[in-house]
């Protein structure tokens, strides 16, 4: 017998994320409806026998009057969540190419706004993930190995200056190797030099080490100190990251309230030689059933990004692409 539910069947909603010139297309729930008064991404139910990509060209043109090529639609994140009244899961895609101007068609209010401001307590509570997949980079840089402060603060200086001044970078500051005292040393140092040059940077470790450096834009923890925590470690204004290997792994950093996971390795590395890589496959279905961001981390660069994209990942974390000595 399957277990009994409060809230009856899952409803598969198709939902758009509708992009122009970096903004997002927004529209406000009505007050009768479920979850009312709220703003929500364009959407609606796919009804029985339609495709999930049918559902999404039917929905956006009936409410905001917009025609969307079903080939413009990449896939975005997959969330299950129980309103107690209502379980959904919101399949989220995304598209570039939607033709004509937006026009509340169902008499809603909509608005062009930018993923900066996108506030999760104005929408319903599972957007939560959608607000955070717009609002995060594609790539996540790590800094590969040193053994001392200032060697690392070296190759930082000469490795940030391969990463696009105009994309601001999220910045994963990993040194394994260091001592307490000497990571604390090189992080104060390489938080301020990456804020300097507009990129955001995470610290790697303990969470207790964001307490130390708050002017860090979060922490990422490694698997073995995410495994051991009950609920999230940090406040909600930082980026909280989770290293995962598997589904069980996902599932726990979702449940922590992480902001996103790196998901690997896909590939062989050079870095954690002998772990076996998981390759796309067996990636893109740890994805599909995943309920956060999650980046392909292991032999990667961003060239690989368009094809981690398509499997409905949020981008790739890597190190040898960037993280370099200068000649
Ligand atoms: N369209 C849309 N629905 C969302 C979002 N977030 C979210 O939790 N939902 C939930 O997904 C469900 C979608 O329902 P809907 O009301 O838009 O769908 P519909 O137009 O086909 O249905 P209706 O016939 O009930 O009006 C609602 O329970 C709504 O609360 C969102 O961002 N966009």
């Amino acid at each position: 017998m399957t277990k009994a539910n409060s809230s009856g069947r899952e409803v598969h909603v198709a939902v758009a994320v509708i992009e122009r010139r970096g903004r997002i297309l927004i529209a406000r729930r009505p007050d009768h409806a479920h979850q009312g008064g709220l703003l929500e991404f364009p959407g609606g139910k796919v009804e029985p026998g339609e495709t999930v990509q049918a559902a999404l060209i039917r929905e956006i043109a009936e409410e905001t009057g917009l025609k969307v090529p079903e080939d413009s639609l990449a896939p975005v994140i997959g969330i299950r969540h129980d309103y107690g009244d209502k379980r959904v899961f919101l399949d989220v895609w995304h598209t570039r190419d939607a033709i004509g101007e937006a026009e509340g068609r169902e008499g809603q209010p909509v608005d062009w706004l930018d993923p900066s401001e996108l506030r999760d307590d104005q929408f319903p509570a599972a957007n939560r993930p959608i607000i955070r997949a717009l609002r995060l980079p594609g790539v996540l840089a790590i800094s590969g190995p040193f053994d001392e402060p200032r060697k690392g603060l070296e190759i930082l200086e000469s490795s940030l200056a391969v990463l696009d001044p105009d994309e601001p970078a999220m910045v994963m500051l990993r040194a394994p190797d260091l001592s307490e005292d000497a990571y604390l040393a090189f992080a104060e140092q390489a938080v301020r030099r990456c804020r300097e040059l507009g990129h955001l940077p995470l610290l790697h470790g303990p969470a207790e080490r964001y307490t130390r450096i708050p002017s860090a834009a979060g922490i990422h923890l490694p698997w073995r100190e995410a495994r051991t925590l009950e609920s999230r470690p940090v406040p909600v204004s930082a980026w909280f990251g989770v290293s995962c290997h598997d589904e069980a792994q996902l599932a726990h950093a979702a449940a922590l309230g992480a902001d996103f996971a790196t998901l690997g390795p896909v590939l062989p590395t050079e870095s954690h030689p002998g772990q076996p890589a998981l390759g796309w496959p067996r990636f893109q279905s740890l994805v599909a059933r995943a309920t956060l961001p999650v980046y392909a981390l292991g032999g990667l660069g961003p060239e690989d990004v368009p094809r981690a994209r398509e499997l409905g990942s949020q981008g790739v974390a890597g190190i040898r692409y960037w993280w370099r000595e200068s000649d």
